[in-house]
């Protein structure tokens, strides 16, 4: 694994009704790579993120994250783990009634034992890594309300933030912007791209756009069916294979589904 932070193999996923949503995926990840998934509606994309940090259990397969077996892990392990790995959710999943501070502070929850996380006792430095980070995607406005009271892009520069406060290895983002308009969609994936340059962070991003897509990402993984059709500079993918991909759902490829 030189270099490589996450090795997926032979990884297949088949959910209790009887789809087989991923068939033999091979995945490798080096450090600080900046990765989009691409592909149509039910094509797997999500499973497969989801699989990376068990959040869905896969079925066959392993699942090598920093020389651990992801998929052998017990409770406690795999909290360790999901330390490393940041998630960002296309519908947010904030702590509404709580502050933007704190939510961002939950990325923290991790480092933290049971007792001192139960009682939110945040350290003083990881309360002014927060406020850093929220005022590197220009929420320092919004620091001490409540959630519920943003935008939709607000939000996710709120849930991005909480994911860079975890100090991650990783970021998993399942379709980040599936809900914004063009414009919170550019400041969001700045956000991402630049933090995770910044700091060496590998990030596998879920994206319906492929010009979102080949804006930011040098590699591009497109996945359909199941499988994984292409995986290669984003230079590299032609109109053929992305014809190909999108056979018959066209009308995804430039609008925010969902
Ligand atoms: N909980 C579930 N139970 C049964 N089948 C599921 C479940 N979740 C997803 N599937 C099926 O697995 C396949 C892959 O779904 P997945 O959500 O991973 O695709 P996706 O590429 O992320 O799609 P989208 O872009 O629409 O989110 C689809 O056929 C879907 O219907």
């Amino acid at each position: 694994m030189m270099n490589s932070i996450l090795k997926v193999t032979n990884l297949v996923k088949r959910y209790n009704g009887g789809t087989l949503a991923l068939k033999d995926i091979n995945l490798e990840v080096k450090k600080g790579e900046f990765i989009a998934v691409i592909g149509p509606s039910g094509a797997g994309k999500s499973t497969l993120l989801r699989s990376i940090n068990r959040l869905i259990e896969p079925t066959e397969g392993s699942i090598e994250f920093l020389d651990q077996r992801i998929e052998k892990a017990n409770k406690s392990e795999l909290r360790k783990i999901r330390s490393k790995m940041g998630m960002i959710f296309q519908h947010y999943n904030l702590i509404y009634r709580s502050s933007v501070l704190e939510n961002v502070l939950h990325g923290r929850l991790g480092y933290m034992g049971s007792v001192a996380g139960v009682f939110n006792r945040y350290k003083e430095e990881d309360k002014q890594e927060a406020i850093m980070l929220l005022e590197k995607v220009g929420l320092e406005a919004e620091i001490y309300k409540r959630a519920d009271e943003l935008s939709g892009g607000q939000k996710q520069r709120v849930g991005v933030c909480r994911a860079l406060a975890q100090n991650p290895e990783l970021i998993l983002a399942d379709e980040p912007i599936a809900s914004l308009d063009p414009k919170s969609s550019a400041v969001v994936m700045d956000a991402i791209y630049k933090n995770c340059k910044e700091q060496g962070i590998a990030c596998l991003v879920n994206l319906h756009q492929v010009d979102v897509a080949k804006r930011y990402a040098t590699r591009i993984v497109a996945v359909k069916a199941g499988t994984i059709v292409f995986d290669g500079q984003a230079s590299e993918l032609t109109e053929e294979m992305i014809e190909y991909l999108y056979e018959g759902k066209e009308q995804e490829m430039y609008e925010s589904a969902n």
